[in-house]
């Protein structure tokens, strides 16, 4: 499939970016004047761009917080996209409990946590920030995962190569359905799975087709 060219910035520039173009996505959903979901991802690319968004003034107040994905840890833990988000984003906002919707990948039955985040979800996201790892993975969607090919549940309890192994995440029918998208991706070590998304290999990332993408110049190689 033909991908629009991404956006491809200074690495200085990218987490700044990318919270600008969240405050706009969550600016248009929220015009409405109903309320307006988000979901976030882990890793460390994602950090600064919270600590960004935070700084930014929305209605939070109408925002839901989502997960892309969660390590099977609990929210505590160091490795929590949790904890990473309540960090640099919930915390500084002051955002209520109720406005956030924490997978429980600390859940020994993780097939059950998974089946209960799919409860919460609506029906359609409406802004989602994803990553992507060196081997093109997004949120917890592996490469050869039979997640991949996943088309009636929402959240999946998965295994993956990364550790923590076990992770609760989004399936692509979710990814798919949401309104706007964003990947930000950095660092010369995914200039690799960059270059063969936009060769038109069926990568995991890839294989979420609405969204832009925003990289910092070494992601893009240049
Ligand atoms: O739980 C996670 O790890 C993320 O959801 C994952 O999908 C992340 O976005 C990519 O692995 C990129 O991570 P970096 O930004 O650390 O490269």
């Amino acid at each position: 499939m033909s991908r629009p060219a991404p956006l491809v910035v200074a690495s200085e520039a990218l987490a700044g970016q990318a919270a600008d173009w969240l405050a706009e996505a969550l600016r248009q959903s929220l015009a409405g004047g109903g309320r307006c979901s988000l979901a976030l991802s882990g890793g460390r690319t994602t950090g600064p761009i919270y600590r960004t968004l935070a700084q930014q003034k929305l209605p939070w107040e109408r925002v839901d917080f989502f997960f892309a994905d969660e390590r099977c840890v609990p929210p505590e833990h160091p490795e929590s996209n949790f904890l990473l988000v309540e960090e640099n984003l919930l915390r500084p906002l002051r955002i209520p409990s109720e406005q956030v919707h924490r997978m429980e990948g600390e859940r020994e039955d993780r097939d059950a946590a998974a089946r209960d985040y799919a409860a919460v979800l609506p029906p359609v996201l409406d802004v989602v920030l994803l990553g992507m790892g060196e081997d093109g993975h997004t949120a917890s969607l592996f490469p050869g995962h039979t997640a991949l090919e996943e088309r009636e549940r929402r959240v999946l309890a998965v295994v993956g190569p990364k550790p923590p192994p076990w992770r609760l995440t989004l399936t692509l029918p979710v990814l798919n359905a949401a309104r706007r998208v964003l990947f930000a991706v950095a660092g010369e070590g995914k200039q690799e799975a960059v270059r063969r998304v936009f060769a038109g290999e069926e990568l995991p990332a890839a294989r979420v087709t609405n969204a832009v993408w925003l990289l910092d110049r070494t992601a893009a190689g240049q």
